[in-house]
């Protein structure tokens, strides 16, 4: 069935409806990613958008049991040239479009994503609609322009309840805004108790739980709408040590006093190189975020640049000069992506070792 992709800059694109056929609006982004579509439409960050997958062959190993980074996607659509109909793989269960039809998400192939991948890199991250082709185009164009995109996805995906995955390691509390399992796994694959938590717990409660660490995990949206995470997180630091990953290195920085801004385009995919400024090594890792720490904004705080992107100069890492807080911007969890920052988490592991056995909290 022909649908539609309209852009809120006025331009069109037909192609083909496979998943779903509802209609749907949403922020059009795009991800590099060759590989990992499955983690991607499964990563909670993601909820609200619509994602353009640059690489031209999306589904061809099919969707497994595995690979999941949360029971049910958030992603509002998705857009690839050709989505494969007929998967092999020893661990494919099902295709791309069954997939996208059990959880009602629409999907859209036969675009020509690299000349929308320009459109997005020129105008920034768009508007956009997939729809019905019979739709006036310019009237669906006009709509997007009015309709402000929901801000409360942070609410949407998060648990509702605490939780627990146990362990006999370190007690980590890690809260969740949108959190992707893969951080789950590393936790418990070093032996970590964690207990996740909704995006709205006081410091009071999260320290209740006598936690020798505190997780800040990814999540979708701007970090400025989650408010009572930025005011627990002014409350938690310098009381127990602290690792945030994507949104919760945003929020971090917010807590300490910096800033944070939209990127034109943002940073999605598997390869984005990201420079250790104290080592001078430099890692690939895996993105997927359209906000950052502003860098001037640190000058008058007590946070300290770590780490950088190579692309765009952006800040990627950033560590607490006083108290025991790091954070990144990437993804050390990868799921999908590159391995190379996994040592972040026995960092982690190792400053709440440190932390307890000194006894106080100053790093
Ligand atoms: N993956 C994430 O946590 C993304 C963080 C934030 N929503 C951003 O887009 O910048």
């Amino acid at each position: 069935m022909k649908r539609q992709l309209v852009l809120e800059n006025g331009d069109v694109f037909i192609g083909d409806g496979f998943g779903s056929d509802r209609d749907i609006i949403g922020e059009v982004v795009f991800t590099t990613g060759m590989t990992g579509y499955q983690e991607t439409l499964s990563d909670p960050s993601y909820c609200g958008q619509i994602v353009t997958f640059t690489y031209p062959l999306i589904g061809n190993y099919g969707i497994n049991r595995d690979d999941f980074e949360t029971i049910r996607p958030f992603v509002n659509g998705m857009i690839v040239k050709e989505a494969c109909e007929a998967p092999s793989n020893w661990r494919s269960l099902y295709s791309i479009n069954d997939f996208l039809i059990e959880n009602d998400i629409p999907g859209i192939s036969g675009i020509d994503t690299r000349r929308l991948t320009r459109i997005i890199r020129n105008y920034g991250t768009l508007k956009g609609a997939i729809c019905s082709a019979e739709a006036d185009p310019k009237q669906v164009a006009e709509k997007l322009r009015e309709t402000e995109l929901p801000r409360n996805q942070v609410e949407i995906v998060s648990t509702k309840r605490p939780y627990q995955s146990p362990g006999r390691g370190k007690r980590v509390v890690v809260v969740d805004f949108g959190m992707k399992h893969g951080i789950l796994r590393e936790l418990n694959s070093r032996n970590c108790d964690s207990i996740v938590v909704p995006y709205d717990t006081s410091a009071e409660e999260i320290l209740r739980l006598k936690p020798d660490g505190v997780l800040l995990t990814n999540g979708p949206g701007d970090p400025q709408n989650v408010p009572e995470a930025i005011e627990m997180l002014r409350d938690l630091i310098g009381k127990t040590p602290i690792f945030g990953i994507c949104l919760g290195h945003q929020l971090l920085a917010l807590a300490c006093g910096a800033k944070t801004e939209k990127l034109k385009f943002g940073h999605r995919g598997s390869n984005h190189p990201v420079k250790d400024l104290k080592t001078g090594k430099v890692y690939m890792t895996s993105q997927n975020h359209g906000y950052a720490v502003s860098i001037e904004s640190i000058r008058n705080t007590e946070l300290e640049v770590t780490h950088v992107a190579l692309n765009d100069g952006t800040v990627e890492g950033l560590r607490h000069r006083v108290h025991p807080a790091f954070a990144v911007q990437y993804h050390p969890e990868a799921s999908p992506g590159p391995e190379d920052a996994n040592p972040l988490f026995n960092q982690f592991i190792e400053l709440m070792e440190k932390t307890a056995q000194r006894g106080n909290l100053n790093a």
